[in-house]
């Protein structure tokens, strides 16, 4: 994709690979382990500059070796500084034995730990080797700091985070900031590890970028460099079925919002033309609120049948407000050869057909992009919301392979993950856009996409991102009718820095 090493996502498996290339490259272990340490300090005496007292815990693996390598790098400063460390600190191995070794000062039991007004801690417990529920006395050790609202700093991930799922295991620490290295890690950007990180950094501890991306798989984090080359620039000579017909299905007279916020977003995310497919009873309700979209009335499959026979439609939206059952079944298995986006109602009117679907878009090949929350998840593919073993990233990769469609994750964490494997996590949308409706204006910026011609995948990701900057534009008193006038313009020549991510 040529993006920047910033926008990878690593799993604590690639990065442990990366690791060992590294190494095998010539790259000598504790050098790495020396930078990881020094950017450590660094960032604990830059944010914390009138600290009474940092304070390092250390654990037994290289997590705790990049403590030891911050703790003498503190303690030169000139710093006051206490380190605890778990366990035996006789039994450390390799490169934590020899940063331990390098490290002077004084060494007490994690567990005589009191944290004191002033203290800053440096979390350097537990990283990407975390393989189970925290021992009980670094669970209490966390509870202690928490209590006392002393700030830490997290290297690589704040203890108890699992840096492949973001899930807690059993207990994990709030940290202010996160140093991580080379790559942000899926943790740092699922929930609830998102909530844990603070600002994060990541931070070049000089593996070669050629090794990182051998093993970075197709895992990103959403920035316009995943979509930018295929989101349509402005021909001066275009005409409005050039920039795209979107056709959105209304449900009936007493459900016609949702899907008339879909046009509105489709129109306003630059489709040329919007025509709201309304049944004969919601023509006037409809009506009475559409200006700028088009209305065409439909009732049966037979009409929507020659209807399609206009290739000008490029794209459509089908599901929201529209109603569960026989009728949006009929209509999506007719779509699965077009670019669609299938929501809401749409998609779980499928809860007991699911097969007929994924079979059809198999068949059909459009492009067609699902966007479940985790409650149409859960209808759609019990079995995978079920397996706990899996993180949401390979919970919709799962699901996209099943489908054989693009796969668009709601939530506070978007995932979009494609047949293929290609997957991105979104990071860009503020919380208020959680309001009614609001998804109902994403699946319409996505219809605008398709409309245009992009990729579903391209088509799906860019639409979370901008529904994400509509969200921060609208602010937060934000309502789906104000999202809709937020939708950014589709020019993103400026990506924004993503070194250092505020989550
Ligand atoms: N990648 C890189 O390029 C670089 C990585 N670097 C740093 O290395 C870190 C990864 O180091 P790591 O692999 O040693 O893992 P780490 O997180 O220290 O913990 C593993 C230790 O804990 C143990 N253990 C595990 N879970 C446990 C539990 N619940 N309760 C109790 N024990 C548990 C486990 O032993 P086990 O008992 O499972 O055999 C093992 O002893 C990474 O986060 C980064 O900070 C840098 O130095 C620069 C270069
Ligand atoms: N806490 C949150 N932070 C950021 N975005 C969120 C949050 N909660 C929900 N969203 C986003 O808001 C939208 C809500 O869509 P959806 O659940 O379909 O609700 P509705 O059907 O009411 O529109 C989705 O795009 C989802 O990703
Ligand atoms: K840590």
């Amino acid at each position: 994709m040529g993006e920047a090493l910033r926008d990878l996502l690593v799993t604590p498996a690639e990065m442990a690979a990366i690791d060992e290339d590294a190494v095998h490259s010539g790259i000598e272990s504790f050098s790495l382990m020396r930078s990881a340490g020094m950017a450590v300090s660094a960032a604990a005496l830059r944010l914390f500059p009138s600290a009474s007292r940092f304070v390092v815990l250390c654990g037994p693996g290289n997590n705790g070796g990049d403590g030891y390598v911050a703790a003498a790098a503190l303690a030169e400063s000139g710093a006051s500084l206490a380190v605890f460390a778990l366990g035996d600190v006789g039994k450390l191995k390799g490169d934590a034995a020899r940063a331990r070794a390098a490290y002077a000062g004084e060494i007490q039991a994690i567990g005589t730990y009191e944290p004191q007004a002033g203290d800053v801690v440096i979390d350097a417990l537990f990283g990407a080797g975390l393989a189970r529920d925290l021992p009980d006395e670094v669970q209490e050790a966390i509870r202690r700091v928490e209590d006392s609202r002393r700030p830490v700093i997290a290297v690589d991930l704040p203890s108890g985070i699992d840096g492949r799922s973001g899930e807690i295991r059993g207990a994990s620490f709030t940290a202010a900031h996160t140093v991580t290295f080379m790559a942000a890690k899926p943790g740092h950007l699922l929930l609830p590890g998102r909530t844990r990180c603070g600002t994060l950094e990541v931070f070049d501890i000089g593996i070669p970028d050629r090794v990182v991306r051998a093993r970075a798989g197709d895992l990103r984090i959403n920035t316009p460099a995943v979509w930018q080359q295929h989101a349509s620039g402005l021909d001066p000579a275009t005409h409005k079925y050039k920039r795209g017909h979107l056709a959105v299905f209304s449900g009936p007279q007493i459900s016609t919002g949702a899907a008339r916020l879909s046009a509105m977003a489709g129109l306003n995310a630059g489709a040329g033309l919007v025509t709201l497919v309304s049944p004969p009873d919601a023509i006037a309700a409809n009506a009475a609120h559409l200006t700028a979209v088009m209305l065409k009335e439909m009732g049966k499959t037979g009409d929507l049948a020659a209807w399609l026979k206009d290739r000008r439609l490029g794209a459509f939206v089908l599901g929201p407000g529209f109603g569960v059952g026989k009728k949006a079944r009929a209509f999506a298995l007719m779509l699965c050869g077009r670019a669609l986006v299938l929501d809401a109602d749409a998609v779980t009117s499928f809860k007991e057909r699911r097969t007929d679907l994924f079979n059809t878009i198999a068949m059909e090949g459009g492009q067609v992009v699902m966007t479940p929350h985790e409650g149409e998840f859960a209808r759609l593919f019990p079995e995978i919301a079920a397996d706990t073993a899996l993180s949401k990233i390979e919970k919709a990769q799962a699901a996209a392979k099943l489908s054989h469609a693009v796969i668009l994750y709601k939530g506070p964490d978007t995932v979009v993950a494609a047949p293929s494997g290609r997957t991105v996590v979104n990071a860009n949308a503020p919380p208020w856009l959680a309001t009614a409706g609001s998804g109902d204006v994403l699946t319409g910026i996505i219809g605008a996409h398709l409309a245009q011609g992009m990729p579903a995948f391209e088509a799906a990701a860019a639409a979370v991102w901008r529904h994400g900057e509509a969200g921060t534009r609208a602010g937060q008193g934000a309502t789906a009718e104000t999202l809709v006038a937020n939708i950014p313009p589709f020019d993103y020549s400026a990506t924004r820095p993503m070194g250092r991510v505020a989550l």
